[in-house]
């Protein structure tokens, strides 16, 4: 059976210290987040008010803060799409997949795979720089995908798209996990794009941060590419949260 990958993150106090004449921020203080194993949670929220460090702390990344996180499986694999591509020039497309990946025949295998399923199986030998935005974001997802997490985090992974191809990325990724189901973290400003994807949407307020209000979206994936269907939830959550 699959790793179960849930998780409880409680911070009690999350501080940046003041430096470069910019104050002290106190971005947490008591917070709690339950996240259930194989669920869609989109974090919903202003800029700046502290999405990211969330992320970096559920990740690992950010040790400095008190509270802890706590998930339901040991040493679950966690993917990790950073707000922008993060790829690295000097490498192919498909050695920037690698990167995530350990050594080994069946991992390339999977790499090309998972480039293919993104529409990117040409581009394997291209250097990023070569590519758009979009293709470039669909480089960076293909490298989270490809490790095949038991906790995918997504920061803001299609913004500054053009609506069209943020859209094909939306379906692709609903795809992707309806195909191998993973839990999912994803922050993002877009309240249409929070419903559009998710399964809950937490809307967050502060500082310091809380959580303003949860609601369940209950869409079926047809739904889910109904205009109107989306809306009426959306309305729901924007009114909820204003
Ligand atoms: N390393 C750091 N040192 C000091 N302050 C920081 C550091 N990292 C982030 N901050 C500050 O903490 C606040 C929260 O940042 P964070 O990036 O987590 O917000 P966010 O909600 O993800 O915003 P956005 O949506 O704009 O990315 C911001 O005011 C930011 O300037």
């Amino acid at each position: 059976m699959a790793a179960m990958s849930g998780l409880t993150v409680e911070i009690a106090d999350k501080t940046f210290p003041a430096s470069d004449g910019a104050p002290e921020r106190a971005l947490y203080r008591d917070f709690r987040l339950e996240v259930a194993d194989r669920s869609f949670v989109a974090l919903l929220g202003p800029s700046g008010l502290g999405k990211t460090t969330l992320l970096n702390i559920v990740a690992g990344v950010d040790k400095d803060f008190r509270g802890k996180v706590a998930f339901t499986s040991e040493k679950p694999r966690i993917g990790y799409a950073f707000q922008s591509p993060r790829l690295l020039p000097w490498r192919t497309v498909l050695d920037n997949v690698l990167l995530a990946l350990p050594k080994g025949r069946e991992h390339v295998e999977r790499a090309r795979a998972v480039l293919g399923e993104m529409g990117l199986g040409d581009a394997e030998r291209v250097f990023p720089e070569r590519l758009s935005l979009g293709m470039q974001r669909r480089v960076a997802l293909a490298r989270a995908f490809a490790l095949e997490p038991d906790l995918l985090l997504m920061d803001e992974p299609f913004v500054s798209l053009d609506e069209q191809t943020a859209e094909k990325l939306r379906d692709l990724l609903a795809d992707l996990i309806q195909r191998r189901p993973t839990t999912v973290l994803f922050v993002t400003h877009d309240s249409r794009e929070a419903v559009r994807l998710a399964d809950r949407v937490v809307v967050l307020a502060g500082p310091p941060v809380r959580i303003e209000r949860d609601v369940r979206v209950e869409l079926t994936p047809e739904k889910r590419r109904e205009a109107g269907d989306v809306e009426r939830v959306r309305d729901h959550v924007v009114r909820v949260a204003g």
